[in-house]
């Protein structure tokens, strides 16, 4: 098992410390845990518990009053618009895809600046080459076959299903080649059939290309439960337990976190 880990690639993230206040409330207190190479992190909890924060931390959106980031060894600091350059991807509960865009050039746009021979030109600032511009379309199409978007291909994201929509944004997410993707509730809107497609293409993550690590912000417990190697669950803003699946299920400080916020809904 631990062999199997090891050999995997894909980015290591390392979360250390990370508090967020916002004015006299504390949405994190002192939150860590690690992505390590390969793997699928979750990252649970009730409502409010801080998962929108955290994941806007790791996106370079909220700015942590205390604690660092670390992305394969490196300090990291996250800026929205440096991401793919850093080799990391995200796709947001809001779409976001450009309305005037075809789905295969919205696509081709999530290649930003990694358009060139890969996210480390990027860094450099290298200038793009017809070949990378080639590369970058052939990565297009490939998603478009790979992610069953063939008949939308040329269609407007306005007239799309919504299901539709979800796999074009995590195409477009996935066509820069991260080696780190964040997912903000993906299975949000989706039924049944749909959660368990997607279930099995961010199983098939880790393996694909290059390989990925992906860190998961997810309501849906089942799907959760299925896909991720390990999870960290949130409330009030503390990390109150991590592990894997199995175990975090039969924690009582889970069910109990769950079980309060049933309660206050209620
Ligand atoms: N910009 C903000 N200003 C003030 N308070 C905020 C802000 N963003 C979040 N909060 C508060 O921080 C806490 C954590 O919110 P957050 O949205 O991160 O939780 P969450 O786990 O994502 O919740 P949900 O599951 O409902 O989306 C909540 O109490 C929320 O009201």
């Amino acid at each position: 098992m631990v062999e199997e880990v090891s050999t995997r690639s894909g980015a290591h993230l390392s979360v250390e410390g990370v508090t967020v206040q916002f004015g006299g409330l504390t949405a994190l207190s002192d939150v860590g845990f690690e992505v390590r190479p390969g793997q699928v992190l979750g990252v649970i909890g009730p409502n409010g518990a801080g998962k929108t924060t955290l994941f806007n931390v790791v996106c370079g959106f909220t700015r942590p009053q205390q604690g660092r980031l670390t992305l394969d060894g490196q300090v990291f600091r996250p800026a929205p618009q440096r991401l793919v350059r850093s080799g990391v991807s995200r796709s947001l509960q809001g779409l976001g895809l450009f309305p005037g865009l075809s789905v295969l050039e919205n696509i081709v746009a999530g290649g930003g600046s990694a358009a060139r021979t890969g996210w480390w030109s990027g860094l450099l600032a290298l200038p793009r080459t017809d070949r990378d511009e080639r590369r970058l379309h052939e990565r297009a199409g490939a998603l478009v076959d790979e992610l069953g978007l063939g008949a939308y291909a040329h269609a407007q994201p306005g007239t799309l299903p919504y299901a539709v929509s979800k796999r074009v944004a995590l195409a477009r997410a996935l066509v820069s080649e991260p080696r780190l993707l964040l997912l903000d509730e993906p299975a949000g809107g989706l039924g049944h059939d749909e959660v368990l497609e997607l279930g099995e293409l961010i199983t098939s993550l880790p393996s694909r290309g290059a390989g990925c690590s992906v860190m998961l912000v997810e309501h849906h417990v089942d799907l959760v439960m299925q896909v991720c190697d390990e999870l960290v669950v949130l409330d009030f803003g503390r990390v109150i337990a991590t592990g894997v699946p199995e175990v975090v299920r039969e924690d009582p400080a889970v069910a109990e976190a769950y079980l309060g916020a049933e309660v206050d809904a209620s």
